[in-house]
């Protein structure tokens, strides 16, 4: 991976202000040589320009950083070629991140990458239907979903995996409507309890992060 990659995604990490020490960047570079090079044989992303993939899949996906805290586990539906969850265990290895998606040769990108980093990232390969058990998939203390559906078809079915006191997160491009998030999650069971919304430092493209926890749940200082 070349020299703009890493610089675009120092200056991405710092205009949001996000914990990234060198060694993570390393592990992020890593990740991203290799995207390109499966991306060659494999479809695996349409974006390929070094500046526009260091800001608007790699940082964009760390944005959840100061978000999960002291959380443990990750559960990433929908990750495609390991966004967000790859790039979150590159740079907090010591998380139990485990990344699905329905497209098998997605999951062994992920899974290959994993491995040469040696973190600590399951990979599964299967349509995630809202059973757990039945998805192999484990309930987790953060459940992440990054452009994978609209809310109205992300919110109930990533509610099914939540943790005690997990936490569920969104992350989305433009448009997201704070009313229209409160009330897809109350339909769930759930209560909105933050959207940040934030414009990416390079190319001011916006984004949001939405948040939800079980309704009725005390406030409190989340895991997640
Ligand atoms: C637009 S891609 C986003 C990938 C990645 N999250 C990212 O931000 O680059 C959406 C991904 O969700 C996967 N997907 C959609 N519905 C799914 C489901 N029910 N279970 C698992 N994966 C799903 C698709 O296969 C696809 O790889």
């Amino acid at each position: 991976m070349d020299a703009v990659f890493e610089d675009a995604l120092r200056r991405a990490i710092g205009g949001l202000r996000l914990p990234v020490g060198p060694e993570a960047v390393g592990r992020l570079t890593l990740f991203a040589d290799r995207l390109l090079k499966w991306n060659r044989r494999v479809n695996l992303t349409a974006v390929t320009e070094p500046v526009e993939l260091a800001e608007k899949h790699f940082a964009d996906s760390l944005a959840l950083l100061p978000h999960i805290g002291a959380s443990r586990t990750i559960l990433d539906i929908g990750s495609g070629a390991g966004l967000p969850g790859l790039a979150l265990a590159c740079v907090r290895p010591e998380l139990q991140v485990t990344c699905c998606d329905s497209v098998g040769k997605k999951v062994a990108f992920v899974k290959a990458v994993a491995a040469e980093l040696r973190l600590s990232v399951r990979g599964v390969a299967v349509r995630a239907t809202g059973v757990p058990e039945a998805d192999s998939l484990p309930r987790s203390d953060v459940v992440v979903s990054r452009a994978m559906a609209d809310p109205d078809r992300w919110v109930p079915l990533g509610a099914k995996y939540l943790a005690e006191c997990g936490r569920l997160y969104a992350m989305l491009g433009r448009g997201a409507e704070r009313e229209a998030l409160e009330a897809v999650g109350e339909q769930s069971g759930l209560e909105l309890e933050l959207l940040e919304q934030f414009a990416l430092p390079i190319s001011g493209a916006q984004r949001a992060i939405a948040r939800w926890r079980p309704r009725g749940e005390r406030r409190r200082a989340p895991r997640a």
